[in-house]
């Protein structure tokens, strides 16, 4: 049979998946030693994941993306010969989204089309106790499958069980995409937009272009990342040998589990405190402002009418301050039960781009956004996640993210603005978001 065409799957070749139980060794080593495409996702439920090569890459683009890659992923699923292995093993396809439908690859997301995922050839899988190894394929005899699987879990036997972070790759220069006085005025026209009713709330964005005076061993970043910000996913999507989009994002877009949606408002932020009295000052302060409150709002109020149309249930919980090591969060969590089996990329689609990320009225916000924003958005605060053959998945909002490639990483922030936001203190909160990985680029 001649091999298919990326995304061009004949209905019909079953995929096969091989697993056996591994030793626990070291992701980043198994990472290092594998070629693109690599795949990094945890989430804070233990579930971790590394991965590399392609037995399927769906893409799509524009408007019907989502969709397209549900029917693809629908035909490749169709037909799965899978061992007895774990259910944590399974099958999964790993990717993300293009933040609007009108993108086009340009510097620095070449390689990163409206959508893609891949179906990796080779998976390790780490669940509390266990790690898993499991090897796909298709159009290939069970027997041939079963051989490469004992091939690559004697490679990995051969692993170090852990492996010494390296150094930084250390800054050359930084170059801000956009500069203080430009975002403020940017800021300042935004709020005005706001006030003459045009809008209620739009996220305005910005970019910082890192210049490296190493390579950068991304996987490297995202294991210090695991101790600075446990409490967030952390994900690399790296399509080709060039480039990587990598992040720790503190947001979850959405999980489906059968019928049961979890999701939640993440909106507004305050610095950290030097002490533990000064860190719940700040966070009174947070939940006092009704600017805060009103930003944060907006968005809990359109996640849950988002979900209604699917759900038979929403259940809003009550808000609260989500602490992460530099910056705190209003953060709402919001529960739902769909009606029917939905897939959880109708999910993403019916929640992207949430106001926490794009605004309100979203048409609005998104012009708004074009004529503001100086520098391409590419898959920043876009879905990244996984999904399965049942349509289960998890998806977080790519935030607190950078893509890397040819010695230098582009990060990206960004902060929801209302009526009265003032554009020195949107620039000193943007500023932090980008800590989190300039921290350890330098
Ligand atoms: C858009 C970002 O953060 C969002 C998530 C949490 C808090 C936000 C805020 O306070 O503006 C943003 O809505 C980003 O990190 O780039």
């Amino acid at each position: 049979m001649p091999p298919h065409r990326d995304g061009q799957l004949s209905a019909g070749s079953p995929l096969v998946t091989r697993t056996c139980r591994v030793p626990d060794v070291s992701f980043r080593s198994f990472l290092a030693g594998r070629a693109a495409p690599r795949l990094y996702w945890t989430s804070s439920d233990g579930l971790e994941i590394a991965a590399s090569g392609a037995v399927a890459r769906l893409t799509a683009d524009g408007e019907r993306r989502f969709d397209e890659i549900r029917e693809r992923a629908d035909e490749l699923f169709e037909a799965v010969d899978r061992d007895d292995g774990p259910d944590a093993a399974r099958p999964r396809l790993f990717g993300g989204f293009s933040f609007s439908a009108e993108h086009e690859p340009s510097p620095p997301w070449e390689g990163f089309p409206g959508a893609e995922f891949v179906l990796p050839r080779v998976q390790l899988t780490r669940t509390e106790h266990e790690t898993w190894l499991s090897v796909s394929a298709r159009d290939t005899a069970e027997a041939t499958v079963e051989e490469t699987l004992s091939e690559i879990r004697a490679e990995i036997e051969a692993l170090p069980e852990m492996r010494p972070s390296g150094d930084s790759p250390g800054i050359e220069s930084t170059h801000p995409a956009t500069a203080r006085d430009e975002w403020c005025s940017q800021i300042r026209h935004a709020t005005e937009r706001i006030r003459e009713g045009e809008l209620k709330k739009v996220v305005i964005a910005t970019a910082l272009e890192v210049e490296l005076a190493e390579s950068v061993d991304v996987p490297d970043i995202l294991e210090r990342l695991r101790t600075s910000y446990p409490e967030c996913y952390r994900f690399l999507i790296q399509p080709s040998s060039s480039g990587g989009f990598f992040g720790a994002p503190p947001e979850r877009l959405v999980s489906l589990r059968g019928q049961t949606v979890e999701t939640e408002a993440l909106a507004g932020s305050i610095g950290r405190g030097e002490t533990p009295e000064e860190d719940d000052e700040l966070a009174a302060e947070l939940a006092a402002s009704e600017k805060v409150r009103e930003e944060h709002e907006l968005v809990a109020k359109t996640i849950r009418e988002g979900l209604e149309p699917l759900a038979s249930s929403v259940t809003v919980g009550d808000r609260r301050c989500k602490r992460l090591s530099n910056i705190q969060h209003l953060q709402t969590p919001i529960s739902a039960e769909l009606d029917c089996d939905e897939h959880v990329l109708s999910v993403v689609e019916a929640l992207h781009p949430t106001p926490a990320v794009g605004g309100l009225p979203l048409a609005d916000a998104m012009r708004t956004i074009r004529e503001t924003e100086r520098f391409d958005r590419g898959w920043y605060a876009s879905p990244v996640g996984w999904f399965d053959a049942d349509g289960d998945g998890e998806f977080a909002v790519g935030l607190r993210s950078g893509v890397a490639g040819d010695g230098r990483v582009t990060l990206f922030a960004g902060n929801g603005i209302v009526a009265d936001s003032d554009p020195e203190a949107e620039w000193d909160e943007v500023q932090l978001k980008f800590l989190p990985i300039l921290n350890e680029l330098e």
